[in-house]
């Protein structure tokens, strides 16, 4: 778009290295030179393109990312979210004009399936910083932190999507952290189904996250499985310009060992018939072809490369390389004539260095902790190289994706199906087996940099490794795959909850069902009502000597999974939160109904807890936020006397019913002027198509909102439709001075007749999710 952005230069920082203590000088993003000698003469020699096509791929490495979003949620939901950001931000951002240059709106990724996925190409540092983006921007924030928007890069959205995956499949995310791919798949995986189905339809209740080298895995075989593996992670260089210093050969061979055993480890554990998807979001033949091509000789036509030519139309790809160059850690190229059969690559279990990458002889080793214990010499493994049958493995099924192709980061995806059974030979045996007994870290070492730029996430695909515990010790105890995998004899080590304080390695109490017919869950559910099939789905808490604060709930299907498999392996997370006990005792049922869960609840829970609210009803509580009974319309004001007084309700809105077609017609034919807010508000929210469902205290003679500060934003920006006014007051984000001086001071607000205030309602302590 052309449009110029100040950048401040200068300004050295002093940051406090933590292992060293020394102190090192960092340099801000923007003074990074964006250049690197070996970079530039790696990918040259990889023959990717023409000069000149490379000439404009580095071009592109060199320019600002784009910031790109996907929109999650039901559907209906991210319809509406959708059209909010066509009626209020597009028009606006495009009749900006700054110095005769214009913003180009945000626009939708045109392979992005549902006009979910959305892109706007001006630099993160201008969407944060202009006065004229600024309601966007916060439009962008409070969405992403409910959870109704993902911030993502583009090209990381394409994994999830190849892997083609549908409700009641079970899919494994083998390297999860930090989960906006997870996330993705789980939308996915609910994006055709009806919404109120429950158990397995809203909010993930199908959800269980581990952490656990002892890996519960073996237990199960999966439909779907996602390999988005550590990487060396150069094709997110736009987006952490710090690569450009850190770039070395060396970093790729390292990780290329734990890439290897990842995938290897990836094929075992798919059902037959079901799809693999590797990827990386590095460019490096190493991370990704030679992987490829050594996982498919390895298991021998049980897996094959997926021709997914016809997927994602839209999306410009380039195929995957046949042949490529290897060099060594200080830049020789290395022949294939020197490969060493010495380790038949992850069978030689006693040799040490087979569990730990190659290494290089040179200068940059002696900067490695582990500089002493590991190979002096480069080891040209064979699955370093392209093997000999490279052609006939359909290589260029794998999909590369580069800068200059659509504006985004570098990518690669390589989509695999299980074509029948791995045959358990020994070697495949002793290798699957090994795939745990990686130390990532040491892995990952880098080679000492002394300029980091300021907001560069320290290579952001492996700067998680912390979050997965790597046991090595263990490695001898883990089952390994004998006969048909199907009936692997499991060899679990249990894992038996303790209580935290003894053991410091936990973070949090472990899971534990509840008991329908006895103690928090019966009180429950003789209070609600709940119709008794909700039981079919399953209750847990944190095991605390009956403590709990909070009752999360599994889908049927993941509640005989947890069961059937108790005990072997440490669950960290799993399923909604749906009900939560505040700090403070409550009269009639000690827990209250939390705004997570309240989709899911809804269709089971006695109607009488279930208040409709028409637009002005609905107007008036989220302008008040805790209005008294004869502020609301009769009607409502009648049904709510009837409740039982001092709980949990549940509060609906059903958009659509609400305006007339003349409505629709004035509002449209008068839009701005401030005499048709209501009118236009109204029209705002004749758009939306989804119910919304929120949590509220029926109190004495009022009731409140029972949401957070910024879903609560959000939603009063979707029904009211105040946006209408962005660009005549960039600062105020609800247009209606009644509501946004209430809005400002929500934390403020006074208690009504001993009522459960708002800031206590927003305040009710939960236990902290880990
Ligand atoms: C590229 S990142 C994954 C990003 C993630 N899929 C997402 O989209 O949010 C790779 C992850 O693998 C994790 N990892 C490293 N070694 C691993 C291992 N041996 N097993 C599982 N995960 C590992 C790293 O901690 C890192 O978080």
């Amino acid at each position: 778009m052309g449009k110029k952005f100040n950048k401040k230069k200068g300004n050295k920082r002093i940051r406090l290295d933590a292992d060293t203590k020394v102190i090192k000088p960092s340099i801000r993003a923007s003074d990074i030179v964006k250049e690197n000698e070996k970079f530039e003469k790696f990918y040259k020699a990889q023959n990717l393109f023409s000069d000149s096509e490379y000439d404009e791929m580095l071009k592109y490495f060199r320019t600002f990312l784009p910031t790109s979003f996907r929109i999650t949620g039901t559907r209906s939901q991210a319809e509406d979210l959708i059209m909010q950001i066509k009626r209020d931000y597009i028009p606006y951002i495009e009749s900006v004009e700054i110095d005769g240059e214009k913003f180009k709106p945000p626009h939708e990724i045109n392979w992005y399936p549902n006009g979910l996925g959305w892109s706007f190409e001006v630099p993160k540092v201008a969407l944060k910083k202009s006065t004229h983006l600024n309601d966007f921007h916060k439009f962008l924030v409070t969405e992403s932190q409910i959870g109704n928007i993902s911030r993502q890069e583009a090209v990381s959205m394409i994994p999830p999507l190849l892997l083609d995956v549908h409700p009641n499949q079970s899919v494994l995310d083998m390297c999860a952290a930090p989960g906006s791919k997870t996330a993705q798949i789980l939308e996915l995986m609910h994006a055709n189904v009806p919404e109120g189905v429950v158990p397995d339809g809203i909010r993930f209740p199908n959800i269980y996250i581990e952490n656990n080298d002892k890996t519960g895995s073996e237990l199960f075989r999966f439909d779907r499985i996602l390999a988005d593996v550590p990487c060396s992670g150069d094709g997110t260089i736009r987006k952490n310009p710090g690569i450009w210093q850190s770039w070395n050969y060396r970093e790729p061979i390292h990780l290329h060992k734990i890439q290897e055993k990842l995938l290897k480890r990836a094929a075992y554990l798919l059902k037959v018939g079901g799809r693999l998807v590797y990827s990386t979001c590095s460019m490096n033949p190493i991370e990704n072809e030679a992987i490829v091509a050594n996982a498919l000789n390895f298991f021998e036509g049980s897996l094959e490369l997926v021709d997914v030519s016809n997927e994602l139309p839209g999306l410009i790809r380039k195929p995957g390389l046949s042949s490529w160059k290897v060099f060594d850690m200080d830049g020789v190229e290395r022949s294939s004539d020197e490969v060493v059969e010495i380790s038949e690559d992850l069978d030689d279990d006693d040799d040490e260095e087979s569990a730990t990458p190659p290494q290089e002889t040179s200068k940059s080793a002696k900067s490695s902790k582990n500089a002493e214990n590991t190979p002096k010499t480069f080891r040209p493994y064979k699955s370093l190289f392209p093997p000999k049958n490279a052609s006939e493995l359909n290589l260029d099924r794998c999909i590369r994706i580069y800068p200059h192709l659509q504006n985004t980061g570098a990518f690669f995806v390589a989509v695999f199906e299980k074509k029948k059974e791995i045959e358990c030979a020994n070697n495949v045996k002793k290798a699957l087996s090994k795939i745990h007994t990686i130390d990532s870290k040491s892995a990952i070492e880098k080679s000492d940099s002394s300029v980091v730029s300021e907001n560069q996430v320290a290579n952001s695909s492996v700067a998680h490794e912390e979050e997965i515990k790597i046991d090595t010790q263990d490695s001898e105890n883990l089952p390994l795959p004998t006969g048909k995998p199907d009936c692997v004899p499991l060899k679990q080590t249990e894992y038996k909850p303790s209580d935290p304080r003894i053991d410091p390695s936990l973070n949090e109490n472990p899971f534990v069902f509840l008991d329908p017919v006895k103690g928090s869950l019966k009180q429950i559910f003789d209070f609600y009502d709940f119709a008794p099939s909700l039981l079919e789905g399953g209750f847990l808490a944190r095991f605390d000597h009956d403590q709990h604060r909070t009752v999360y709930f599994v889908s049927k299907s993941l509640k005989n999974l947890l069961e059937s498999s108790r005990n072997k392996f440490r669950m960290v997370n799993t399923g909604v939160k749906i009900l939560a006990k505040p700090a403070s005792k409550l009269p009639g049922c000690e827990f209250r109904l939390v705004a997570e869960g309240v989709p899911l609840l809804l269709p089971f829970i006695n109607s009488k807890f279930v208040i409709d609210m028409d637009y002005d009803d609905f107007k008036t509580f989220l302008e008040l936020r805790n209005p008294r009974f004869n502020q609301l319309s009769d009607k409502v004001n009648k049904i709510l006397q009837q409740t039982t007084k001092q709980t949990s309700i549940i509060v609906r809105f059903r958009p659509t019913s609400i305006t007339s077609s003349n409505d629709v017609a004035e509002g449209l034919n008068g839009a701005d002027s401030a005499e048709n807010n209501s009118i236009n508000s109204n029209i705002a929210c004749s758009i939306l198509k989804s119910p919304i469902v929120l949590p509220a205290w029926r109190a004495n003679e009022s009731i409140s909102i029972h949401i957070d500060k910024n879903e609560l934003r959000s939603i009063i920006v979707r029904v009211l439709g105040v946006s209408a006014d962005i660009g005549k007051n960039n600062s105020v984000l609800v247009n209606n001075s009644k509501t946004s001086e209430k809005f400002t001071k929500v934390e403020e607000s006074e208690e009504n007749n001993n009522e459960v205030s708002n800031s206590e309602n927003a305040d009710v302590s939960e236990e902290k999710d880990s």
